[in-house]
């Protein structure tokens, strides 16, 4: 049973056509891997599903409506640069996120100290209970970017998107955020799209790896075509033998 959908999805900017004929179909818990070459239009994907932007062409639909336009609790978002409030301690940061779901945006009275102490088990989840009152400016990347992935699964969304995630992470610490996101995935269910350069990054976390590319190129007008999704690996069962092969790749040859 599908639980998002896209449905032959064009987008364009300007005259420029970025994605074409984009088709997939996602069930409730899978972890989908976008892979691609730069600019290729990954980025643009996720937006379309968080409906930052309308497709011109096509239907997007999460649980069988469009997605929603105002954030809402049922999606999480972690960008590279990833967005915590550096006014705000480490706890007051997850206090945050809970409130932002809620009508007024915060949280008062018993609720907010229900917040503060799931805030206080989430630090100790990850590792940073000891940092609770310190401000992100004084932790390490991979520091913030955990904080960074438990605000965004405060709210226990149904779907996490993940844009390069890990990108700026050493080794180490990225090997301790993929476990730390496979334990949360574990626990909660959701469906993820992770977009990855790193194509082992996206066989390793990921049920299947999508990869977007241009299956039409000309060299004289390489903008003339948009991306869409070229190969669908099934990445549980080691990826190549099960892949499906979406669309012949056709270079226009100049005359
Ligand atoms: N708001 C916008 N207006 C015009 N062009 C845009 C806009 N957003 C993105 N683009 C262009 O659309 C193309 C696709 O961008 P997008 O960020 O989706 O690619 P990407 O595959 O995520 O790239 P990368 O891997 O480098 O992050 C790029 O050429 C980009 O310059």
């Amino acid at each position: 049973m599908s639980f998002v959908t896209a449905h032959d999805i064009f987008h364009a900017y300007g005259h420029r056509p970025i994605l074409e004929r984009v088709n997939l179909s996602v069930a409730e818990g899978e972890f989908i891997s976008i892979v691609g070459a730069s600019g290729c239009g990954k980025s643009t994907f996720l937006r379309l599903l968080l409906a930052e932007e309308r497709p011109d062409r096509g239907v997007i639909s999460i649980d069988g409506a469009p997605p929603a336009r105002e954030p809402d609790r049922a999606r999480g978002v972690v960008f590279q640069r990833y967005s915590v409030f550096p006014h705000l301690t480490l706890e007051g940061n997850l206090v945050a996120a809970e409130g932002l779901g809620t009508r007024w945006g915060r949280l008062h009275g018993a609720a907010r100290r229900a917040a503060r102490e799931r805030a206080r088990a989430t630090l100790e989840r990850i590792g940073l209970a000891h940092a609770a009152a310190a401000y992100p400016s004084t932790l390490s990347g991979g520091m913030q970017q955990r904080l960074a992935i438990a605000q965004a699964l405060t709210a226990r969304p149904r779907i996490l998107l993940l844009d390069e995630p890990f990108g700026a992470l050493d080794p180490g610490t990225r090997v301790a955020m993929h476990d730390f996101l496979q334990e949360m995935r574990a626990e909660t269910g959701m469906t993820v799209f992770m977009v990855t350069h790193d194509i082992q990054e996206g066989f390793k976390l990921g049920d299947r790896v999508v990869v977007f590319d241009k299956p039409r190129w000309d060299p004289q007008f390489p903008d003339a075509y948009g991306a869409t999704i070229t190969y669908d690996f099934d990445a549980r069962h080691g990826g190549i033998p099960f892949q499906t092969l979406k669309e012949d790749t056709r270079v226009l040859q100049s005359a």
